[in-house]
């Protein structure tokens, strides 16, 4: 197992030398100061992640991490918690919309099982299984402290693999039927603030089934009792085997100096944990778009992060993040692939 206190410890801001030479190229390319935008922040923050002046981001894959959930049992979801299953081969046999979405971005989608309640196998699954889908959290806490540990290194296994064979740009994605309570929960604890601020129709429960979702949160957050300063136990009793594997990867891709591109509402929470036991983490991330999920503009105001996309999306899997793929490419070819003012001939500001 990975010594996670380390590991969180090897987590290092962004490189300003970098930033600040990427900064001076895109101030030498033949456009007006400034006029690329976000583009023009995105290459600086990406060249300093890497510390790389000119940075390029052609290894890419998706890490979609699934599991499921014992609260599924309270009746939170619009769908039965079969469907987790029967979606994990939907996308190894890559007819689910990430997989369409990864085609287009050339990123390779990982499948981890990191607790599906039922048994799967396929040559191109990770079988990465720590339990049958977690505990019901308006019982009993949805994980115990070791299982939480079990999956986070999980993802920081996975991440660290994929960075072996080459990886640039990664993001994360999963399934999961009911995680959009786990995710609620979890950022009710960690954002502080009454759940009903945070809790959405997920796959599309109505108002009726969702005044029942935000009571089953209630109910979970005071019977677990989880200490809000501590965010391992927080994880541990409200989360989501899928949305610990998803700390890992975050976690492990900071520290290897990866660019990650977190999707929507439950990535997000998975990035709120993060970030609470690493806000160095903040540096490395990128927030894909935007979902329709309520909560999900909360969990990003408290990181700082401004959406790259708003296209009213609230599928999860990894679909807004790998769909800011081609943003992220964008800002690095322009950064890379433009002429500057005197290799073009092109006359600059006359102060430049
Ligand atoms: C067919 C199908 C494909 C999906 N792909 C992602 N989700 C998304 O919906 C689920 C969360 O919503 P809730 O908390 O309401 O269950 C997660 O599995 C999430 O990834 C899907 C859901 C369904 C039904
Ligand atoms: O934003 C998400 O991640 C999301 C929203 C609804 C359902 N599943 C995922």
């Amino acid at each position: 197992m990975t010594d996670l206190k380390a590991l969180i410890g090897s987590i290092t801001p962004l490189d300003f030398n970098y930033v600040e030479q990427a900064r001076a190229r895109q101030a030498q390319l033949t456009k007006p100061a400034g006029s690329l935008g976000r583009l023009e922040e995105i290459a600086a923050q990406v060249a300093g992640i890497t510390r790389s002046v000119i940075p390029v981001v052609q290894r890419r894959a998706v890490v979609v991490m699934a599991a499921d959930h014992g609260v599924t049992a309270e009746g939170v979801s619009a769908y039965p918690k079969d469907v987790t299953p029967q979606m994990v081969l939907n996308f190894l046999a890559g007819g689910a919309a990430i997989n369409a979405l990864a085609r287009q971005a050339h990123a390779d989608v990982i499948v981890v099982d990191i607790g599906v309640a039922a048994d799967l196998e396929h040559p191109n699954l990770l079988s990465r299984k720590v339990r049958r889908g977690t505990a019901n959290m308006a019982r009993e806490a949805a994980m115990s402290e070791v299982e939480v540990l079990q999956a986070i290194n999980i993802g920081i296994a996975v991440l660290e693999n994929l960075a072996e064979q080459g990886l640039d740009l990664v993001a994360t994605g999963e399934m999961g039927i009911g995680n959009t309570t786990a995710a609620s929960a979890l950022s009710a604890c960690l954002l502080d603030v009454p759940a009903e601020y945070v809790t959405g129709r997920g796959t599309g429960i109505d108002d009726q089934q969702l005044a029942h979702k935000v009571r089953i949160i209630e109910r979970a957050i005071a019977h677990n009792a989880p200490d809000i300063s501590q965010p391992l136990d927080v994880l541990a009793k409200l989360g989501g085997l899928e949305i610990a594997g998803l700390v890992g990867v975050i976690l492990a891709a900071a520290s290897r100096r990866i660019p990650i591109i977190i999707d929507g509402f439950i990535s997000s929470a998975a990035a709120l944990v993060a970030w609470s036991l690493a806000p160095t983490v903040r540096d490395y991330l990128f927030a894909g778009h935007l979902s329709v999920e309520r909560g999900h503009r909360l969990i990003l105001e408290k990181l700082d992060l401004e959406p790259l996309l708003n296209l009213n999306l609230r599928l999860g899997e990894g679909t807004g993040a790998v769909l800011a793929m081609h943003i992220i490419e964008g800002a690095l070819r322009t950064h890379k692939e433009m002429a500057t003012f005197s290799e073009a001939s092109v006359s600059n500001k006359d102060n430049a």
